[in-house]
């Protein structure tokens, strides 16, 4: 399943502030990067902090999950597509009539000239286990099963892609095809702590599984040496050495 589509590893930029993101961000002089803004960073800093990381030449996920009434969505969408956000998401439990609503907010907000953002949604947090699921949750299925049916309403609500563990996403891309995306998080090299990722995948599993993109914090972010950890597994996500 290796190799299908466009293949990115998004660094997730998990800090309290702008100071702390320009820090990291100086040991990337001259890499265009593609970078995640999160609720810690989007919530202190507010929607400058996509601007200024647009106007710095990179690619923005700005991950704030959505999950509202379909009016509420939309409207939220229509804002967040005018701050040229690459990709964006929701959590695909709304149901289908919230992710057509932000799918279309998306398509309203976006400005003439400019891309729509890839409109992404979660299905089983990468923290989640099965065990959790049936036992906590209630969802009396298999966690991929889950994955599966979230990831063919997302495709069915017109939306681009899923959030989903690596190990889902070969079976995505059968269920939902090569053009739609898995944006995967919890990945962890074979020797790093898990923390609080439950299904946790190397990058180089992660690109023999199909995983479109991959979306990497602590491993980089927490890094003695950010440039390096962040060329290491690039290297083992492409399949290439640098
Ligand atoms: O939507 C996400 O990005 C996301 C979904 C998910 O299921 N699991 C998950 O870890 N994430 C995000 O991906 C990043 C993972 O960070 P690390 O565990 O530090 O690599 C965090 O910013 C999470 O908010």
């Amino acid at each position: 399943m290796e190799g299908a589509g466009s293949m990115s590893l998004i660094i997730a930029l998990d800090f309290p502030n702008r100071t702390e993101v320009e820090r990291f961000l100086s040991h990337f002089a001259g890499e265009k990067l593609y970078v995640k803004v999160g609720m810690e960073l989007f919530y202190s800093e507010g929607p400058g902090i996509v601007s200024y990381l647009k106007e710095q030449g990179h690619q923005v996920f700005v991950d704030l999950k959505l999950h509202d009434i379909p009016n509420t969505v939309k409207s939220a969408m229509r804002s967040l597509a005018r701050l040229g956000a690459d990709m964006v998401n929701v959590h695909a439990a709304g149901g289908t009539k919230m992710m057509r609503a932000a799918w279309e907010g998306l398509a309203e907000g976006t400005p003439a000239g400019q891309e729509r953002p890839l409109c992404i949604a979660v299905t089983q947090l990468t923290s989640t286990s099965e065990t959790v699921m049936q036992q906590e949750l209630w969802i009396d299925k298999p966690l991929q099963e889950t994955v599966l049916h979230y990831a063919q309403l997302a495709k069915e609500s017109g939306l681009d892609g899923v959030v989903c563990s690596a190990l889902e996403a070969e079976a995505v891309r059968n269920a939902c095809g090569n053009g739609f995306h898995t944006v995967t998080p919890g990945i962890r090299q074979a020797a790093d702590s898990t923390d609080d990722q439950i299904r946790v995948v190397t990058p180089e599993d992660a690109r023999k599984l199909g995983s479109s993109y991959i979306v990497v914090g602590r491993s980089i972010t927490g890094a003695e040496h950010p440039l390096q950890a962040y060329k290491t597994i690039q290297e083992q996500w492409e399949g290439i050495t640098l």
